[in-house]
């Protein structure tokens, strides 16, 4: 066995310094863990001259990172540049099909080219691991593709994105403006390059096709996963979800339902109430949590740091470790090719209790107009408050109410009735209540 395996290192961002940073200061501990050395050989980005704040000098430059697929001095390419397509994208083929193994932390390739990747990987038996690419530092993937591996898993959820969770705590903690609390996520490394990703919840969703594929063994489908995302969760709501008891955070959720014609899997991504008593409403800043619920391991709670440079880069270096000890293994615990395709469940029929805020002219008789909507829905009103009314009358004012366990149709049954009513000045928005 060689003493040495030599990594090429495409991006030098926040994750891939981090990376340069861990393997010099854990140098030793991990030559010991790793049975060989762990050696940066080359290394590429954008610009040669921006000064990372580490040494880049012993490392050969390449201005064309797919270039690292083909060197002689690189056994395994750790791709951190991101984006689903693009160089990341040509890199991870390239490198696979020169029988190098890849890892990366870009869950958005992994959500879109994941199989494709995975195909490649298992054809030249070499491996192909994205630990960094679900939940930062918390080894999730690791846990569901060995730990659970005993496990029928029923459900898997939790809080998947670092930067609406840092938004969602902050404001609740302080009060602070979405946005100035979005440039503080941006500023601490935790946001994607287009933020957008982790506001509208398609980097949530991005980590839970991937853990859904390990975890049910079902082929990934990106596409299924229905996604809201924070951006119309006000301050009004976070106050409001106070005082009936909740927090508000953006949960990733997929289960699986057996139907005669076969299993369906359900994944969606929604901003949700979470009682305090639960114990995700207690993860706040960049924190992620996932749970796992097994049939013999009952539920399962992983916690930690979902993003920055030293969480993410202790999940890349793990899995290079892993590599070093030869532990292939199938990228998404079972070959591609056993995967099971499952069709997207429907979920009208499943009951949930929901939070529904309406702003709506203060005028006499709207509160009757959308308690009425509710009625002909079949929606049983648990609370209701009305807040912020005008002093000169007239002006708008917030109702929210929150519903008795009820099927999700008939909600959106009567989001239905109220549609194009001039009570309402703004949309409805609707949150679920995350059971106990
Ligand atoms: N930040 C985090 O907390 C986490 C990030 N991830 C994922 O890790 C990956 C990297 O994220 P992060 O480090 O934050 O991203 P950054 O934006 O900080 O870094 C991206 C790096 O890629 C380089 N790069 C961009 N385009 C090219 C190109 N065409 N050729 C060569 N290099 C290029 C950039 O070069 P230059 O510096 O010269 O501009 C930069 O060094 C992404 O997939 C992200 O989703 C996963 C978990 C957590
Ligand atoms: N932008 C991502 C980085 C970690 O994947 C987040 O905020 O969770």
């Amino acid at each position: 066995m060689a003493d040495t395996l030599r990594i090429g290192l495409a991006g030098l961002g926040t994750v891939g310094v981090g990376v340069i940073r861990l393997l010099e200061t854990n140098r030793d501990l991990l030559t010991a863990r790793a049975g060989m050395q762990l050696k940066v050989t080359a290394v590429s980005a954008q610009s040669r001259t921006k000064d990372r704040g580490v040494d880049l000098s012993p490392f050969a430059w390449v201005d064309d990172p797919v270039a690292l697929a083909t060197r002689d001095d690189v056994d395994v390419v750790v791709e951190l540049i991101g984006g689903s397509d693009g160089p990341a994208l040509e890199l991870a083929k390239a490198a696979l099909a020169n029988g190098k193994a890849v890892i990366t932390a870009n869950k958005a390739m992994i959500a879109h080219h994941g199989l494709s990747l995975a195909t490649s990987a298992e054809a030249q038996d070499v491996a192909l691991k994205f630990e960094a690419a679900v939940a930062g530092g918390i080894p999730v993937i690791k846990g569901l593709r060995e730990g659970t591996s005993a496990n029928q898993l029923t459900s898997i959820y939790g809080i998947l994105n670092g930067t609406c969770n840092y938004i969602l705590s902050t404001m609740e903690d302080t009060g602070a403006d979405f946005a100035d609390v979005l440039a503080e996520a941006q500023d601490k490394g935790y946001a994607e390059a287009d933020p957008t990703f982790d506001i509208e919840g398609v980097d949530a969703a991005h980590k839970l096709a991937i853990l859904a594929a390990i975890g049910f063994g079902a082929e990934l489908d990106f596409d299924a996963v229905r996604v809201t995302g924070i951006t119309r969760v006000g301050a009004a709501d976070i106050a409001q979800a106070d005082t009936l008891g909740f927090v508000i955070r953006l949960i990733a959720q997929a289960d699986v339902e057996h139907t005669p014609g076969g299993d369906r899997l359900l994944q969606r991504v929604r901003p949700c109430l979470v009682s305090k008593a639960h114990p995700l409403s207690g993860v706040d800043g960049p924190t992620n949590a996932v749970v796992a619920e097994g049939n013999f391991s009952g539920r399962l709670l992983f916690q930690g740091a979902g993003a920055g440079e030293g969480p993410t880069a202790s999940a890349v270096v793990a899995d290079v470790i892993d590599i070093a000890r030869d532990e292939v293994g199938a990228p998404f615990s079972i070959p591609v090719a056993n995967l099971s395709p499952m069709l997207p469940a429907e979920s009208g029929e499943r009951t949930e209790r929901t939070y529904l805020r309406f702003t709506v002219t203060d005028r006499p008789g709207v509160l009757a107009e959308i308690t009425a909507a509710m009625r002909d829905a079949g929606v049983s009103i648990e609370s209701l408050i009305q807040k912020g009314r005008a002093d000169d009358g007239g002006g708008d004012v917030l109702v929210a109410m929150v519903t008795h366990e009820g099927p999700e149709r008939c909600v959106r049954g009567a989001i239905d009735l109220l549609e194009g009513s001039d009570s309402l000045t703004a949309p409805p928005l609707v949150l679920p209540i995350l059971p106990d």
